[in-house]
């Protein structure tokens, strides 16, 4: 073992209530706003290559040219609630909301700096209005923020000179005080997402960054704040110099998701993704694939069925609606979690093997297990394979108690259910009402009769 000063200060899971609520999640909202959604993508006619939340770093506008953006921004068709019902429709328990990306703009009226929604033809105040809006729909709200803030002339790269320390000390001072003002405008936020923090400048932060997070989480204590937050004294992120996650939860998992248990190293996590290949900013333009409801149901049944919670991107437009596509999404997924959220809120890994036909997932604290299907074989015979000394006693739909099953035993805790030929075209759920046969139940393992 290496002796850290800043490395993970926790092994392993949080257990109190905060972070049980959050485990349980299952599905988010993230949302990327800001002012690169006025161009979209595109400037004068020119489609820009990259992702159009980046479009700053775009050689093909001057940097002073975007800054000047925040003159006009006004999105008149901005309605938090409008959002916020979109996302309770869809089945989103948390959002990760935009307070400023990479571009430095800020959404909220901070006092650190002029470049704020305060000094746009908008003027209100962004981030009270999401976050009112969402606490409203009983949706938990995590705030986005980015370190690395390119309109600061104080931030830099890399720290080489006298000139860039004494620069970015100044910086620090401006990050610590807007994270400051951040948690207390906005008190009842459950956790911040950091970005922007892989510059060598903030890397080399390690002692200020430790410091910070324990102000932080002692001014708001259960505050949640993931692996992205800050690096260990040599250099390591997410995962300190031991090899131990830092910070609550895993955030690597940006638009790809952990295949198998052993990928996630008995951590939380949550996936973040986008409905386009890489656009998190409103993007005229989608190109290439752009992922469907069923799609992207099957990624937060697999991000469930392996601990995580599984986070979709909006990108709402420059005058603050929500894109078409985004809207019938939410509602497809939001249909199909009317009928089976019962197998993905507060629900975890349940220890089953993996089966062709799609994901298991166990409702927390419990022995009831759920079969999320989306490849039905061309059998019928959807295979199970139990953990040892596991029985299980009913089989049956979630969508219909009705229509149960009797497992067919095929060879030892191996089991085939037959499904009555069907038209299923939507994924489906069947309910395991298992039992563990362990000494002190007094269930002396038998395979319980069905
Ligand atoms: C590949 O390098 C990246 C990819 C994504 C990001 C940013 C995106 O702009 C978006 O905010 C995403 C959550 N974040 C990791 C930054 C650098």
């Amino acid at each position: 073992k290496i002796a850290l000063l800043h490395g993970a200060h926790r092994v392993g899971k949080r257990t109190d209530a905060t972070m049980e609520k959050w485990r349980g999640y299952g599905l988010g909202q993230f949302i990327h706003w800001g002012l690169y959604a006025i161009p979209g993508g595109a400037w004068n006619g020119k489609q820009y290559n990259g992702a159009a939340e980046w479009i700053r770093s775009w050689d093909g506008i001057p940097k002073s040219t975007y800054d000047s953006l925040n003159y006009s921004f006004n999105p008149t068709a901005f309605d938090a609630k409008a959002w916020a019902k979109t996302a309770k429709q869809m089945g989103a328990r948390y959002v990760t909301f935009t307070t400023k990306h990479h571009d430095g703009f800020c959404l909220w009226p901070s006092k650190y700096t002029k470049y704020t929604v305060k000094n746009s033809p908008y003027k209100k105040d962004i981030v009270k209005a999401v976050v009112d809006a969402y606490d409203q729909e009983g949706i938990d709200v995590i705030l986005y923020f980015s370190v690395m803030d390119w309109n600061h002339p104080d931030w830099r790269y890399d720290i080489k000179t006298k000139e860039d320390s004494i620069a970015f000390e100044r910086f620090k001072k401006f990050t610590r005080n807007q994270l400051i003002e951040l948690l207390t405008n906005y008190p009842t936020v459950k956790g911040l997402w950091f970005d922007g923090t892989w510059d060598k400048s903030w890397v080399k932060q390690a002692a200020f960054a430790d410091e910070l997070e324990t102000e932080m989480r002692r001014l708001r204590p259960g505050l949640i704040i993931g692996s992205r937050f800050r690096a260990d004294e040599n250099g390591k992120r997410h995962f300190d110099s031991n090899g131990v996650l830092m910070g609550d939860y895993e955030q690597g998992w940006e638009r790809k998701i952990p295949s198998k248990i052993e990928d996630v190293h008995g951590n939380d996590w949550d996936c973040v993704m986008t409905v386009p290949e890489n656009q998190w900013g409103y993007n005229a333009a989608w190109n290439g694939h752009l992922k469907t409801g069923t799609e992207l149901i099957e990624m937060t049944a697999r991000c469930v069925s392996l601990g995580g919670n599984f986070v979709l991107n909006f990108g709402p437009k420059g005058d603050g609606a929500i894109r078409q596509e985004e809207i019938k999404l939410a509602e497809e997924i939001g249909d199909w979690m009317k009928v089976n959220q019962e197998a993905i809120y507060n629900c975890e890994y349940a220890g089953f093997d993996k089966q062709d036909w799609g994901y298991f997932t166990r409702k927390t604290g419990t022995d009831k297990v759920y079969m999320v299907v989306f490849n039905v074989p061309l059998s019928g015979a959807l295979r199970i394979k139990t953990p040892s000394k596991t029985a299980i006693k009913k089989a049956y739909m979630l969508a219909d108690a009705e229509e149960s099953f009797v497992p067919e035993e095929i060879s030892a805790d191996e089991y085939f259910l037959h499904l009555k030929k069907s038209t299923n075209s939507k994924p489906f759920v069947i309910v395991l009402e298992t039992l563990k046969a362990t000494q002190d139940n007094g269930t002396k393992y038998e395979k319980a009769k069905i």
